[in-house]
């Protein structure tokens, strides 16, 4: 039964890495085209697509985009469950053992399983609970309790900010970084970008196009200058011209330890002596698709810098969003933004009641 149920889940998995490299390759297409159609006055077509999306935001709300790119993830876990419930009429063991095998295999992960699973029962007991939706209703409880925590929000008052962005290649960092340096300057605040990872080109290329786009300036350097440099020249831009909030990209190599706290120290360090005074964030970023690695990745970065916060990033290209549960009770470091799509809003606040609310209605 258990394999039965792997192999189902691989083969979907499959189909969703399908999808996911096709909708990234047709974005990238698209993106080249619009790239390419720019003519003369780039700006204004740059306003022009910040004030069309600005537009659709308006029209869609984000509690449906949340659930829009939750709906992999629904069919996963609480679709799954549904149906479970629906053939065990009577709660027993039984019910409780097929539960416990979703859950697992929605990269909950098998401790935070247990404890869902374990919680589930003495409430199922306590309260008497002999109906499928009572089970539902409570197994709904316990996801939001243990989704929520403490302080949640990204800190970037008293201005001025800055927030190092780390994480390995491929996240979504630099995606991350633009979104939230759109949210920034729509909320009203001067945001300057810094092109921490010099280890490619690429990487500061693509800031930039994000700088452009988003309306931002921007302190890079050549490729495979000293990261260190270009964090400092953008503090004192950021000094001088009183930025609100400096978003610094950092080069997300991750052959060990050791390496990844000498490179992410040196960074640190800068911060530390020349904007002492700024509200700091270290938001390390996570792609969900990879579900358990993201996990490990996470585990490795922890030990390396003091993260203060998770974005989990393409949470709407995987049925594997239950990968948030496994970061909330494993890590003890709360999840402050969620991905949950290629659009500029798509950048969510991570709100634990809306999350469980999407994935349960
Ligand atoms: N569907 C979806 N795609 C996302 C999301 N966030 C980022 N992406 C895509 O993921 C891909 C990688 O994102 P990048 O921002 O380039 O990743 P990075 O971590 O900066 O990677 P490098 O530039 O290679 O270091 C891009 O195609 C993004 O559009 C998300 O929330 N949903």
């Amino acid at each position: 039964m258990i394999k039965k149920i792997f192999d189902k889940f691989s083969r979907k998995d499959k189909e969703v890495v399908e999808e996911v490299v096709q909708s990234e390759t047709e974005v990238l297409e698209e993106e080249i085209t619009k790239e390419e159609v720019i003519e003369p006055a780039p700006e204004e077509v740059i306003q022009e697509e910040v004030v069309e999306e600005k537009e659709e935001t308006s029209k869609v709300n984000l509690f449906q985009r949340l659930k829009e790119g939750l709906s992999k993830t629904k069919k996963g876990i609480t679709d799954r469950i549904d149906n479970v419930l629906k053939v065990y009429v009577k709660v027993d063991e039984e019910l409780f053992e097929e539960l416990e095998e979703i859950l697992i295999t929605s990269d909950i992960g098998v401790n935070t399983t247990m404890k869902i699973i374990e919680e589930l029962r003495d409430r199922v007991k306590s309260k008497k609970i002999t109906e499928g939706s009572g089970v539902r209703e409570e197994l709904k409880d316990i996801i939001t309790e243990m989704l929520e925590g403490e302080e949640e929000k990204l800190k970037v008052d008293p201005s001025p900010a800055i927030i190092l962005v780390v994480g390995v290649n491929g996240v979504g960092k630099t995606t991350t970084i633009g979104k939230l340096a759109n949210k920034f300057k729509k909320e009203g605040k001067s945001v300057l970008l810094a092109a921490g990872d010099t280890f490619r080109a690429a990487a500061i290329d693509q800031l930039e196009i994000w700088a452009n786009r988003v309306g931002v300036d921007i302190v890079k350097h050549s490729e495979g200058s000293d990261p260190g440099a270009v964090v400092y020249d953008a503090i004192k831009a950021a000094q001088s011209r009183k930025a609100d909030i400096l978003i610094c990209d950092t080069a997300g190599r991750l052959h060990n330890k050791k390496n990844l706290m000498s490179e992410l120290g040196k960074v640190f360090k800068i911060v530390e002596k020349e904007y002492e005074n700024a509200t700091r964030e270290v938001l390390l970023v996570v792609d969900a698709t990879t579900g358990q690695n993201a996990v490990q990745q996470a585990k490795v970065f922890k030990e390396a810098a003091n993260i203060t916060g998770i974005v989990l990033t393409k949470l709407d290209g995987t049925a594997k969003g239950g990968v948030v549960l496994a970061v909330k009770s494993e890590l003890d470091v709360p999840v402050k933004l969620i991905g949950v799509g290629e659009k500029m809003e798509d950048l969510q606040e991570f709100n634990a009641k809306e999350f469980a609310k999407a994935l349960f209605e």
